[in-house]
């Protein structure tokens, strides 16, 4: 395997204007090998949208990237403090989907004025006709009608919206597209759309690598090769996608495989629970390993001492569990019990994807109509 991205020890923090500072990503290091999409989950607010600004070179005030270093193929570029990054990295080398980007476009702007302006901004010469013909073989090759080219945003459908951004974000064939959130806003089969397109993408090497980032564990275990795990600022958890989501081994993940709400066979039939309390501040994060408030396997070194690393770059855990389990994957039922309040319903989904109280019987059709 080619190694296309690798990013050591990131670091990067919010300033507040009251002077505070909150550093969103802490000491990060994740790669990407060619082919490869590499997803990174988590709940809201764990870094990970932060994480795709630093790779994609788009961090700007008030987020400030305080260190790290990003090497794509071979080159290498120290972050923070006064370096300065390559004009031509962004766009050309590197490429953001952010989230929800058609939503901030001017809707009196047609798709191709976009085209236009995103080509000359890496290319003060082309012409427009270049551009639309670089466009329209694209558009084509990803097998989309050509005529949308014509449109304006709010004449898309939101899955065909989210494509045609797509194709406009990687029209420089960047070597790694971060993507953020690309489906969250979308129905099923639109998200299945982007996904499929995405791969294509990959198989046409339109790009060499995707970081596709969603609280959506389920989507991710469709679309990526592995997965990495963000809980408060740090990669807790890395590995293949699939044996992550069956064998989670750091609680955080398997907390966060039980809030999922999906039938797919892997997930379905499991018992739902919201994970219990919310990401901390990360202002002021918690001593110890970030997640042993909310975790029901803390140990009293939890509480105090960084967690351990465990595993390889390939497949690692950082956490005092998993150190004392070597080879165990973390007992689902486990994280459950400990974390369930006595008030807190548990919740099975169907084999229809509907979510039901199993202890709760169904009301009869006569209380339906009388309530
Ligand atoms: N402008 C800001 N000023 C201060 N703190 C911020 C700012 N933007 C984000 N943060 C903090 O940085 C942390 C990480 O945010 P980030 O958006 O990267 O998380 P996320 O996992 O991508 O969440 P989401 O899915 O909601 O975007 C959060 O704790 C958030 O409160």
């Amino acid at each position: 395997m080619t190694r296309l991205l690798n990013a050591e020890n990131l670091r990067a923090s919010y300033r507040t204007p009251d002077g505070r500072e909150v550093t969103a990503v802490d000491d990060v290091s994740v790669y990407i090998d060619e082919g490869e999409v590499l997803g990174i989950a988590g709940e809201s607010g764990c870094g990970k949208s932060t994480l795709g600004a630093i790779l994609s070179l788009t961090a700007r005030p008030p987020l400030f990237v305080e260190g790290g270093t990003l090497e794509i193929e071979g080159k290498a570029q120290e972050l923070g403090g006064k370096n300065k990054i390559p004009r031509t990295w962004r766009g050309a080398v590197v490429s953001m989907l952010p989230q929800g980007a058609m939503n901030s476009i001017s809707p009196t702007m047609r798709v191709r004025d976009l085209v236009f302006d995103v080509m000359r901004a890496h290319d003060r010469g082309i012409k427009r006709s270049e551009a639309m013909d670089r466009a329209r073989d694209r558009i084509a090759s990803l097998d989309l009608p050509v005529r949308v080219l014509d449109a304006y945003p709010h004449q898309l459908s939101g899955g065909m919206k989210q494509r045609v951004v797509t194709v406009i974000s990687t029209l420089l064939n960047p070597r790694l597209l971060i993507a953020d959130e690309p489906t969250s806003a979308l129905d099923v089969s639109s998200q299945k759309a982007l996904i499929d397109m995405l791969l294509q993408m990959l198989d046409q090497k339109i790009m060499a690598g995707v970081v596709f980032v969603t609280h959506d564990l389920p989507v991710l275990r469709t679309i990526s090769n592995r997965i990495a795990v963000m809980y408060a600022g740090k990669i807790v958890e890395v590995g293949d996608a699939e044996e992550l989501t069956e064998a989670p081994k750091h609680p955080y993940s398997a907390a966060l495989l039980n809030s999922v709400l999906s039938p797919e066979p892997g997930f379905r039939n499991r018992r739902v629970q919201g994970i219990k309390g919310h990401p901390p501040n990360l202002e002021h994060p918690p001593a110890g390993c970030r997640f042993h408030p909310r975790c029901g396997l803390a140990m009293d070194e939890c509480f105090t001492q960084e967690p351990p690393h465990v595993g390889d770059d390939l497949r690692f855990s950082s956490c005092f569990w998993t150190a004392k389990h070597p080879g165990e994957s973390v007992p689902l039922t486990a994280v459950t019990t400990a974390d369930l309040a006595a008030s807190d319903p548990l919740l099975v989904v169907t084999q229809q994807g509907e979510l039901v109280d199993p202890d709760v019987d169904e009301p009869t059709r006569d209380e339906e109509v009388s309530a």
